[in-house]
């Protein structure tokens, strides 16, 4: 097994930035450099402002303030990275295909054979290569082909790593992983890689937390997480409708199945849908691989997971829509979140996108606030559905940094983020700023509903009645 000395990683986003942030950090004996040709991106994560990082993750920028300079390097020099280093992690996006066979489903896998081409073209060395973006079982047969016909003679060893941070809560899940899955060739020279890859994560987990498994049960297995948490969510937002039709509390429901130790507590919280990069794409690869293998019955069986995702966002605007009257036309709705989720910056498959494009449809006036989203974010979102002009989506949708003035005035509030601050808002002053009756929408079940009902609220909470 040997001691890697020189790390690159190709692609500075959202894991490879805080992944080789926290192996920086611990690992102080290791290079690490990160490259991206996204010149702009780099930019920002060598600005000396730390507040003006590409991504905000809480407890990254005081690890980048550590590292940065000292054994953590970003770079758009993407050759000089792959040349210098001994391992080199590819952690390039990988969205579902907009266009060719399996449009709409199957991962575009353009930036990782580029990445596989750069390596091929450049390497002088033998190196190992490890996938640590998510890619469909068997792409390392892809990866393998590219770099073993480079005719150069340089030997690779392919390795999966699938990575399985939240944002958000990144740099705590990065330090303290569940595990970490390295899958890898059965031979020697597979095993000897695969040993220094776990020794790298031995700086800082415990060895038995490190997984060994062979390439393929690496590369399912990350697909398969994601779309068992995906369908807990999916599920239990299936039973928050129930709920609202039968006065159960969806709250109540999540809790009493939760303590059951073989279904568990975590991932129960019933909301406006899940968003994100991952699980849709994930989810519909999944499905894609199966259909591809003429397993229709388990295609369909996953794809029921994303179907009740999109239910669930539908419903809810449908209900602000039917709440209000039948009617929107010109109604002030104020939208309180746009993240997919709390303590992210990422809007990628936010709820929020898909809500605001039905209400939009409706012609109402949506004004946005969300602490860490730009407007640039929100309007490039709503441009890329092309539902509409973009000039209408700026018409009809103004995003503002004052989440109380922007109430007054206002037909309903819809919180579609749940960011803590939410919590602590006067809500009695909203109230007054409201015309009345003032509806809340609370898609993320964030606000304590007697405690707004008593204030005048009209409140309305995802899986309560
Ligand atoms: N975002 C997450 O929370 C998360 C978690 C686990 C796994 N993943 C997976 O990790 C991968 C990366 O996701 P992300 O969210 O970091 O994506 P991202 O879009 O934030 O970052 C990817 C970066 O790769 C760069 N890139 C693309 N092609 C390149 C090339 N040929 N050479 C150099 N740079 C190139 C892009 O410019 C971009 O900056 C995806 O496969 C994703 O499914 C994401
Ligand atoms: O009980 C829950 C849990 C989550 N969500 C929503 O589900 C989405 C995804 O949340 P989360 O999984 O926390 O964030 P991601 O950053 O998308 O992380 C997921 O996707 C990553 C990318 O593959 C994986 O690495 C992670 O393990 C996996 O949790 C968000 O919109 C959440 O609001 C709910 O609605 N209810």
């Amino acid at each position: 097994m040997k001691k890697i000395s020189k790390i690159c990683c190709i692609g500075a986003g959202y894991v490879g930035g805080p992944t080789m942030s926290v192996i920086a950090l611990k690992c102080p004996e290791i290079q690490v450099t990160v490259v991206d040709l996204n010149e702009k991106r780099i930019a920002q994560w060598n600005d000396d402002n730390l507040d003006n990082l590409p991504i905000y993750e809480p407890g990254l920028k005081e690890i980048v303030a550590e590292t940065r300079g000292k054994n953590l390097f970003f770079s758009s020099d993407v050759d000089k990275g792959i040349d210098e280093a001994e391992m080199i992690f590819i952690s390039v996006n990988t969205p579902t295909k907009t266009y060719g066979k399996g449009k709409g489903q199957a991962a575009d896998l353009k930036n990782i054979e580029l990445c596989a081409r750069n390596i091929a073209k450049v390497a002088k060395e033998d190196k190992i290569v490890v996938e640590k973006s998510t890619l469909p079982v068997r792409t390392a047969e892809t990866l393998k082909s590219i770099l073993d016909n480079t005719g150069k003679g340089v030997k690779f060893e392919i390795l999966s790593n699938p990575e399985f941070l939240a944002e958000g809560t990144a740099i705590d899940d990065l330090l303290n992983a569940d595990r970490v899955l390295i899958g890898g060739d059965e031979t020697p020279s597979g095993q000897a890689a695969k040993d220094s890859l776990s020794w790298v994560y031995e700086h800082w987990l415990p060895k038995e937390r490190i997984l060994q498994t062979n390439v393929w049960s690496s590369e399912l297995s990350k697909l398969v997480a994601n779309a068992f948490l995906a369908q807990r969510v999916s599920s239990i937002n299936s039973i928050s409708a129930l709920c609202e039709k039968t006065d159960a509390n969806v709250a109540e429901v999540a809790r009493a199945i939760g303590f059951d130790s073989r279904i568990g507590s975590k991932f129960l919280n019933s909301s406006v849908g899940f968003g994100g990069s991952c699980f849709q794409k994930d989810i519909l690869n999944l499905v894609y691989i199966a259909k591809s293998f003429g397993l229709q019955e388990v295609a369909e069986y996953w794809e029921q997971v994303i179907i009740m995702n999109d239910y669930q966002k539908r419903r809810f605007a449908e209900n602000i829509v039917s709440t209000l009257y039948n009617t929107v036309s010109g109604k002030k709705i104020v939208f309180y979140g746009w993240a997919f989720k709390k303590d992210t910056n990422d809007t990628r498959e936010s709820a929020a996108i898909y809500v605001a494009d039905a209400l939009l449809e409706e012609k109402a006036q949506i004004v946005v606030y969300d602490p860490k989203v730009s407007e640039e974010t929100i309007y490039a979102d709503l441009d890329y559905l092309g539902t509409r002009d973009p000039k209408e989506n700026r018409e009809l949708l103004q995003v503002t940094k004052a989440p109380i003035e922007a109430t007054k005035d206002a037909h309903a509030i819809a919180i579609l983020t749940e960011w803590d601050e939410f919590k602590t808002y006067d809500w009695k002053k909203i109230y007054a700023n409201m015309l009345k009756p003032a509806f809340v929408f609370d898609g993320r079940r964030l606000l304590d509903k007697d405690a707004m009902a008593s204030i005048g609220f009209k409140f309305y909470k995802i899986g309560e009645s």
